[in-house]
């Protein structure tokens, strides 16, 4: 069991001032970039950072591919923010940390929140370099009892047993889909199901097989806990998976996953993630919070 170190409401809040106080920039949308996608913040126009250890109450990155800076800037005129890296369970963090970050969003004034990954393909469709709109989760650690969410709740951010059935928004789902088209990508694009597990080691064959008969698309070590957390205060949100390798599911196949392949792929198709999102951000109602429709 995670210990049960909560953060109270007033560190939250003690961050997101801090943040206030230091730029003007007040932020719609907040993007994570996953493992090797940290040029997503390169698109942000009038640009300001912050290291992670300048900032109060933040944990630092300590994982190759993700520089552990908060972006501020504009999107095509829409106010964001970017976490270029993300904290994961593996570092050590407890998943009120790795989680820290959204609801210091929420406070800003935030109202939806795009995340992204690296993940092992498991469903024969997907390819290493495509993109998959993530349609649901398994979250593997919150099965056996590791969730943000443990603990007392905090009512102020949201409810007791919150939903999580429509938890990735469906409207951003189709305007995702509609843009990979016109971007000329759709045969790149897929939706599905991602699971999380606590990494940090790959999987080995038998968990790959389980995985798979599980009915589970991709395979990765983050997301699911920042989408519960940010779906329990009330923020919408839209997940992909960049596919940067094929998970092994066969005891013939002599290829492994590695790091650095990982962060090539992420390089490979940097371009056209970061289109996406950038269109994605400036094409939505900003308006909208969740819809929570069931898929
Ligand atoms: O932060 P994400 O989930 O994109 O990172 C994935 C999972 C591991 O941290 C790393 C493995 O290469 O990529
Ligand atoms: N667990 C897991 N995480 C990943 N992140 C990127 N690829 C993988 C993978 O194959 N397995």
């Amino acid at each position: 069991m995670q210990s049960i170190e909560q953060i109270s409401h007033d560190e939250y809040q003690m961050t997101a001032d801090w943040l206030r106080s230091q730029t003007k920039h007040r932020p719609q949308v907040a993007i994570i970039c996953g493992t090797g996608l940290g040029m997503l913040a390169d698109a942000l126009q009038h640009q300001e950072s912050f290291a992670y250890s300048d900032i109060p109450g933040f944990p630092v990155s300590t994982v190759q591919g993700h520089a552990g800076r908060l972006v501020f800037g504009e999107l095509k005129g829409r106010a964001c923010v970017c976490m270029q890296g993300r904290f994961h369970m593996y570092e050590g963090y407890s998943l009120f940390k790795t989680t820290f970050p959204v609801r210091v969003f929420k406070l800003l004034g935030v109202k939806t929140l795009i995340v992204t990954n690296a993940a092992g393909g498991l469903a024969d469709g997907l390819k290493t370099g495509d993109i998959m709109i993530i349609k649901d989760h398994v979250n593997f650690p919150g099965l056996v009892g590791l969730n943000p969410l443990s603990g007392p709740n905090d009512d102020k951010f949201g409810p007791r047993f919150p939903p999580m059935s429509g938890c990735y928004d469906k409207d951003l789902r189709c305007l995702a889909m509609d843009i990979g088209k016109q971007l000329g990508v759709s045969g790149l694009m897929h939706e599905g199901v991602y699971a999380m597990v606590g990494g940090p080691n790959f999987e080995s064959i038998a968990e790959a097989k389980l995985l798979h008969r599980l009915g589970v698309d991709a395979v990765g070590m983050s997301t699911a806990p920042e989408v519960i957390v940010a779906t329990h205060c009330g923020l919408r949100v839209f997940g992909l998976s960049l596919i940067t390798n094929k998970v092994v599911k066969s005891y013939e196949d002599l290829d492994s996953a590695n790091h650095d392949s990982i962060l090539e792929v992420g390089q490979l198709r940097s371009q056209t993630v970061q289109q996406l999102v950038t269109e994605l951000v400036s094409r939505m109602d900003i308006n909208n919070t969740t819809t929570n429709t069931a898929i």
